[in-house]
């Protein structure tokens, strides 16, 4: 993680250092100017990305932080605070948190466009407020002064694009972190990022706060810009077409910021000098919005899926890593790992679950099979906690887990895998395992990897096939040791040999890492070749339980599960 973060913040700092050169260096003080512009827009842009392209959460009022970090900034200035426009701007920043987080709340239930009705909302009404409020000192002709340092055009572009590379870098680090992975597996599925242990209401707070201390930081940097500020700066069509261009572009990556910045302050100037009204601008971001959600793509996707294809042309695979380098095996309790008692569950009148009884002895492998509707995935869901109630109970060991949200079963020590998959595209197949099993060393992640067949950890997982994310959660949740794994369903997709070695290495699991497995499973042979025992499950209720040879020999399970007459069958 470290080191693609230092490679990638080494790429944005030497292209600052040449851009900056060559802007200040070769073009007038009105160009200069007009750059500056396009930073400050892109720090709005890089906070914008954070909560939405990151965490996937309509914000609209993205200005109204900003708006209230430039009036922190103006009243810093007429009260003479020490510290001067840098410490200021980020006092500003600080300023807008505990509104981010406000304004936080009501997206820890509200999504897609209630969400957007809320933020929107809130823009208006700060509208309202800020047209009441006149800038600090705007009366007294006072303005905000720029560091000594920095005074010039070129002084302040300066300033404001170290402001621009210091954010760009902390996120590209906070991306790779595992509050970063956290955001994206949100976005992509909220059920998904729960089952490894994510808070989802602290992952979508964390979003809101640190945006807002961004904009807020981008609000100060334009009160430092402009001296003096309207309330128009702020207003709620600004915050809403810099949400068009941060969808169009990509303001989650930073060259999407910057090239965001750079359509909303060069399109009014070149209209401008043609003479065309200035709506057409907005018109145009709305569409290239449009453009990008229906194509799924914003330019900054675009331009790197290109950049991928031609590395993945020049790279060959990163050679495999040895088996000793795996995590270390986890000692837990003996005895029951899952005791699973009277467990009954219903979807109105549908009885999915019917007093079922299952036991997994620790350190074993215990298959879950039945036909389609029996009931198994039902149970994961019981046992992970995403089902809303049951009856019956369910003992981690000796522990009940009645009562506990899923995210806090999955920290417990009961983890699970998905039929669908969930796992966020955005991510790389070493973020999403870091995500899954927390702190594993660069050698574990490999190591990791080529032991359930996984690309190598730099891979996006955008360009890993479906067959392959199923390992790639499995090998997640067998990475982070838990006490409990269940595998809903890990080889669909997988050909006869690849399933065979999966069913190895699942057999493998309880003596390797500790674990031990619940597997639930249509293809006869994993079951055989990975399960000490099974239980079937038919209309809910459990008809068969025991060794796969005798089980899956019985009559009822024939007749039940593989469709076969009673007669024929015996
Ligand atoms: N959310 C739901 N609402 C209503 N009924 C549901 C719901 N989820 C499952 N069911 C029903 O509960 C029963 C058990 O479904 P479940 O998905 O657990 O079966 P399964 O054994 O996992 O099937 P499959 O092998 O197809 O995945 C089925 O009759 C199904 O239609």
């Amino acid at each position: 993680m470290t080191r693609a973060s230092i490679r990638a913040s080494l790429v944005i700092i030497i292209a600052a250092i040449v851009l900056g050169g060559v802007i200040t260096g070769l073009l007038s003080s009105y160009w200069v100017f007009l750059a500056t512009s396009v930073l400050i827009t892109g720090v709005a842009l890089q906070s914008l990305g954070l909560v939405a392209g990151r965490t996937g959460m309509i914000a609209l009022c993205q200005m109204s932080f900003a708006g209230v970090g430039a009036w922190t900034v103006g009243y810093l200035n007429i009260a003479e605070a020490p510290g001067g426009l840098a410490t200021w701007i980020l006092l500003g920043g600080l300023a807008a948190v505990p509104l981010g987080v406000a304004i936080g709340l009501p997206a820890l239930r509200l999504r897609g466009i209630n969400l957007a009705i809320i933020t929107l909302s809130f823009a208006a009404a700060f509208d309202v407020i800020l047209a009441t409020m006149t800038f600090p000192g705007q009366t007294a002709f006072i303005q905000v002064p720029r560091p000594e340092l920095f005074d010039s055009d070129e002084g302040y572009f300066a300033f404001a694009l170290i402001f621009y590379v210091v954010i760009a870098v902390a996120l590209e680090f906070l991306a790779r972190s595992r509050l970063g992975a956290s955001w994206l597996a949100v976005r992509h599925s909220e059920r998904a990022a729960a089952a490894h242990g994510v808070s989802v209401a602290k992952a979508k707070l964390s979003a809101f706060a640190i945006s807002a201390f961004i904009a807020g930081i981008s609000g100060g940097l334009l009160a430092g810009y402009l001296g003096t500020l309207v309330a128009e700066n702020f207003s709620m069509m600004q915050s809403l077409s810099l949400y068009a261009v941060a969808v169009m572009t990509g303001a989650h990556f930073a060259e999407g910021a910057i090239i965001g910045g750079l359509l909303v302050v060069m399109f009014p100037e070149i209209l401008r000098r043609f003479d065309l009204p200035q709506d057409i601008g907005n018109v145009l971001f709305a569409l290239g919005a449009t453009q990008a959600l229906s194509t799924g793509e914003t330019m900054s996707e675009t331009y790197r899926r290109l950049l991928r294809k031609l590395r993945l042309q020049r790279t060959a695979d990163g050679g495999t890593s040895s088996e000793r380098a795996l995590p270390a095996r986890i000692e837990h309790a003996r005895g029951a790992a899952l005791v699973v008692d009277k467990l009954t569950v219903r979807y109105g009148t549908v009885l999915a679950l019917d007093s079922v009884d299952l036991t997994i002895p620790a350190g074993s492998v215990a298959g879950l099979i039945g036909p389609n509707g029996a009931g198994k995935s039902t149970f994961i869901d019981a046992v992970s906690g995403f089902l809303a109630g049951y009856e019956g109970s369910i003992m981690l060991g000796t522990t009940p887990l009645e009562g506990k949200a899923a995210h806090l079963r999955a920290r417990t020590s009961v983890r699970r895998t998905w039929q669908t998959n969930r796992i966020a595209p955005e991510l790389t197949v070493g973020g999403y395992l870091r995500l899954a099993a927390g702190n594993l060393s660069e050698p574990e992640v490999r190591a990791m990897l080529d032991w359930l067949d996984c690309p190598n950890p730099e891979t996006p997982v955008v360009a890993v096939d479906a067959g392959t994310r199923r390992l790639l959660d499995v090998a997640g949740v067998v990475a982070s040791r838990p006490a409990v794994i269940l595998l809903d369903e890990p080889a669909a997709g997988q050909s006869h040999e690849e399933t065979l070695r999966l069913g190895k290495r699942i057999a493998e699991i309880p003596a390797r890492f500790g674990s031990s497995v619940l597997l639930v499973e249509h293809d006869m042979d994993l079951v055989r070749a990975a399960c000490s025992q099974v239980t079937v499950l038919d209309f809910g209720r459990v008809i068969a339980s025991g060794p796969p040879a005798v089980v899956l020999d019985q009559v009822p399970v024939k007749r039940a599960y593989l469709g076969i007459e009673e007669s024929v069958a015996a």
